[in-house]
Formats: C-alpha cells, structure tokens, sequence
C-alpha cells in the first residue's frame, strides 16, 4: 500500500487584475503520483514546473489565494489540516528549497532538537551535527549568523533526525559541497532502507538517477511520466513519454541534445496536451485531447501514443 498517494491535485492562485476581475490561475493540473514505504521517489522537471508547490501541498503551506482540488492521502487516510498539525515535523518533514524556512529566533541546535521526540534529543543533534560537519559552536547560532551552506545542513539536519516517515526534500543540496551531497543523499537512502518514503525534489536527472527508485516527470503542472529508474538506460527505448525521452537524451553523458522550444506558460495553457507544441511525435488528436494518465509497462504515462 502507498504511504502517500496523490490523487488528481490541482492547484490554482486567485488573483486579481485591472478593474478588480478576478482570474484563477492554474498551476497543478490533475496530478496523480504515489510513493511506497522504502521508496525515493525523485520529481525532476524545469523551473516553474510546479515542483515546489507540490511539496507545499503536501505539507498544507501553500498562500492563503490557493485553490486545492483532488485528494493526499498518508497511510491510507486523507491528510486533514488538523492531522497535519499532528504530523508535521515528527512523521512528515520538510527540506525547503528557500533557507527563509528556518525560524530567525530559534538557534540552529534548538531548532533541530525541536524535530526529535525521543529522550535524547541533544545526542540526536549533536550526531546528525557531526554527520554533516556541523561544528557545535553551530548549536547556538542564530539563522542569520549561519553561511548559506551551513544554513543547509542545518535544513537537512532538522528533516532526517526525527526520521520522519515521509520527507520532502526540495532542492536539498544546491552549492553544497560534492561530499556532503552524497551526505545527504545517503541518509536519504538510509531512512528510505529504514521504511520511510523520500521525495526527493531537484532539477538534476543525473543525480537522481544514482539514489532515487522512480522517476516523477513534471511538465507544466503535471506529472508526465513516472517511471522505474531502470528505464533511464540506452537511448531510452524503456521511457513512456516524448519529454521524458528528450530529457534523458538531453544530459551530457547521452546525447547532449537540447530541447528546441520552452515549457508553456501557466497564462497561456495548450488545449490538449501540455507538451503538444514541442513533441515531434504530435498528431492532430494531441491539439484536442488532454490525455488521461494510463499504465504502460508498470509505469505512468500521459500520452495517447505511448505503447
Ligand atoms: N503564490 C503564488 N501565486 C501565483 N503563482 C505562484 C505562486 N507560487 C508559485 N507560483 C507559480 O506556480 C508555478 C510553479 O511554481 P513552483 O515553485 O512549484 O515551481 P518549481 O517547479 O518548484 O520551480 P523551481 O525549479 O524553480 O524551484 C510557477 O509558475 C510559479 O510562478
Ligand atoms: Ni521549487
């Protein structure tokens, strides 16, 4: 059974315009993806995607404008605000992409601590500190006292001490250091080898291919695929989807080829499929239809052609 399961989530903004009218935009359309205990799943996709905002979903953060549609289920039952509330933090932990998480009054150690609901709270701090090069003199710095890369670690420490059962890592590494990345992506591991679920969020296909078990393919707001790490080999002849096929052969170890065109902007949506306008396999039911999210192989897909 899935520990998380997101069931066709959509996410708008309300927003205002000239003269007052009020405009929805949309920016998660029916998206549907699950992850299983002893699972990392990585969501890769461009900037804008709606990665982040996923994440905040999750976690009931996102602004007040927002509109929720669909359903997140943890461990069989609707996440509630009110279950929330219980589980944040403890069961469901947070790696945020923006370091402006950390709450500016609280002194980095306490701040970690606070995530610990065994009795040795400080041993369970001063062990991750020492996981991640985290002198103790950190412990009673103040957020605005830290450097961004110790900022980082801090964030990363707070998520994976409490070993919590699903962790959302938004971008968790950027500018880090390469041993330290491989720091955190093996703890990662290591609470995923452990019974939790990973989730981890990053713009990096090939790092995410050396520790994650799917592939979650985000494309203007939608999952597009998800799909087996096993399936990212050769010229990708195993992949489901045209964007997650040109995304792989994209990487400098393949083919090193761009993708002409850019993702659609969320003003300005394609009537059928998302990726319509770029796909070179496009026929004229792909201008009219959005197409639904079918099993292909023991993968996701959303793609009329996908065989
Ligand atoms: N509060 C908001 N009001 C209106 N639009 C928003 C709001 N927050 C995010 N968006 C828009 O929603 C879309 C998805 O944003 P999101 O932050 O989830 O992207 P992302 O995939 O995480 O990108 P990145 O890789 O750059 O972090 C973007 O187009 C963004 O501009
Ligand atoms: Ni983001």
């Amino acid at each position: 059974m899935p520990l998380l399961e997101i069931d066709n989530l959509s996410v708008s903004f309300t927003q205002y315009k000239k003269g007052f009218r009020q405009h929805d935009l949309k920016v998660i359309h029916n998206l549907t993806m699950s992850m299983n205990k002893g699972e990392i799943v990585a969501v890769v996709g461009s900037s804008g995607s709606g990665k982040s905002l996923l994440g905040h979903a999750i976690l009931g953060i996102l602004p007040n404008n927002a509109n929720v549609s669909g359903t997140i289920k943890y461990d069989g039952d609707e996440l509630t605000q009110e279950r929330l509330a219980h589980l944040q933090g403890c069961e469901i932990a947070l790696v945020p992409q923006s370091v402006n998480f950390l709450d500016p009054l609280m002194k980095a150690g306490e701040q970690v601590r606070s995530s610990v609901k065994k009795q040795d709270a400080l041993g369970a701090q001063r062990t991750v500190f020492e996981k991640y090069h985290l002198g103790q003199h950190v412990e009673k710095l103040y957020p605005f006292q830290l450097s961004g890369g110790v900022t980082r670690r801090v964030l990363v420490s707070t998520a994976v001490v409490g070993e919590a059962k699903v962790i959302i890592a938004d971008e968790p590494t950027p500018g880090l250091d390469s041993a330290v990345v491989k720091e955190a992506l093996s703890s990662f591991r290591e609470l995923a080898d452990n019974g939790s679920s990973v989730m981890l969020i990053t713009h990096d296909i090939g790092s995410a291919l050396t520790v994650a078990d799917k592939i979650a393919v985000f494309y203007a707001g939608t999952t597009v695929e998800v799909a087996p790490v096993e399936d990212f080999h050769g010229r990708g002849e195993l992949l489901r989807h045209p964007y997650t096929k040109a995304l792989w052969r994209a990487l400098p170890q393949n083919e090193f080829l761009p993708i002409p065109g850019s993702q659609p902007d969320a003003n300005d949506l394609p009537k059928g499929c998302l990726f319509e306008p770029r796909c070179v396999s496009a026929t004229g039911d792909c201008t009219s239809k959005v197409p639904a999210a079918k099993t292909v192989r023991g993968g996701m897909v959303r793609c009329i052609h996908a065989t």
